[in-house]
């Protein structure tokens, strides 16, 4: 069964959460302090999939608070070139400061990130800074799991999930777990579990559903979406890495998409850009199986370049890659 959607709709996909910079490391092969130079980008997990949906031809908008200052302008011009409505991401009027990632890259396979994250002004979004006329215009509304990770920006979150029930606006939560600013692993589970339950999609890595159950090892997923489709969820899509991603639907029918192996420059980016081009997928009325093939193909294409939001790939490299491959 396809997902569907409110079609009379202004906007594809709204995104609410942090909106930020990353610091792409020039020199690879090597520990962070042995790393001089580095590139900027637009970063934050929400904002590289409005920038990757943009790029695949959807219509984004962008819900977030950023600093008053020239990261913060570079951030809203950055994302203003690339077509994205920024209408309602607002400036930081406490001195708040826009969030910095520094990217390590140990080699193609060991990468890590390296987060500034302390008082940022993205999680410093308030619920009155949430317009319900706003998300009543998309067809999906895409939450991020670390706008949860404090107030007021949490109760931002519920507000916009509220709104986007109210209005028929699929709610598509993204667990993008990032340790920082979560006080304890109850704290992260309860919250991540209260949105997904609210949810009509939920895509995340093994690892972050681990979170969510606050699991020591490595969960099962067939014990993650049964319990999960007690509630009125319509997909879980669970990520493997390099070993490919799973969709599920109540009905019990499970999809497997295959990662495309290429030569990988770092790893970071690979979350992102599968859920732009899977929801993009979604959106365009495409079948499970494919969403799950432009996923993976859109992650392969982005961890063989330097950066996240800017090696974002258009419809027509996904569909080649995929031709190539199948
Ligand atoms: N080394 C890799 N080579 C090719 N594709 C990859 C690689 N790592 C991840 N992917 C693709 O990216 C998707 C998301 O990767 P994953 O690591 O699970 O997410 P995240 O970046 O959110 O941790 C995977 O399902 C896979 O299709
Ligand atoms: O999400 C962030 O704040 C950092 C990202 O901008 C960075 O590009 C990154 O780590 C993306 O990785 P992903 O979540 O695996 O796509």
């Amino acid at each position: 069964m396809a997902l569907t959607f409110n079609q009379d709709r202004e906007y594809d996909i709204i995104a609410i959460g942090r909106a930020a910079i990353d610091l792409n490391a020039n020199e690879y092969n090597r520990p962070m302090e042995e790393t001089m130079t580095f590139t900027k980008y637009v970063g934050g997990s929400p904002a590289n999939i409005a920038i990757g949906s943009s790029k695949l031809g959807l219509k984004a908008g962008f819900i977030g608070k950023i600093s008053k200052d020239q990261h913060g302008n570079f951030i809203k011009q950055y994302m203003e070139e690339k077509g994205i409505d920024t209408s309602n991401i607002v400036y930081d009027t406490e001195g708040h400061k826009s969030g910095l990632t520094f990217t390590e890259i140990l080699s193609p396979e060991e990468c890590s990130i390296l987060m500034y994250r302390d008082e940022v002004a993205d999680l410093y979004l308030d619920s009155t800074e949430v317009s319900e006329d706003y998300i009543k215009k998309a067809k999906m509304l895409l939450v991020s799991g670390t706008a949860l990770a404090q107030s007021p920006s949490r109760e931002a979150v519920l507000q916009a999930i509220q709104y986007a029930k109210k209005n028929d606006v699929k709610v598509i939560f993204e667990l993008d777990y990032r340790p920082y600013t979560w006080k304890s692993a109850e704290e992260t589970a309860v919250y991540y579990s209260l949105v997904a339950e609210l949810s009509d999609v939920v895509i995340g890595t093994r690892d972050e559903y681990d979170v969510m159950e606050n699991l020591d090892s490595e969960g099962d997923n067939e014990k993650t979406v049964q319990h999960l489709f007690q509630h009125n969820i319509e997909l879980v899509v669970i990520k493997h890495g390099v070993d490919g991603s799973y969709a599920y639907e109540p009905d019990g029918t499970v999809h497997r998409g295959q990662a495309y192996k290429t030569k990988v420059l770092k790893t970071f980016g690979a979350g992102d850009s599968y859920a732009s081009a899977f929801l993009y997928a979604l959106v365009t009325e495409k079948d499970y199986e494919t969403a799950l093939k432009f996923g993976s193909a859109s992650a392969s294409i982005v961890v063989s370049k330097h950066s996240s939001s800017e090696a974002m790939p258009t419809v027509e490299e996904i569909e080649q890659l995929i031709r190539k491959r199948s």
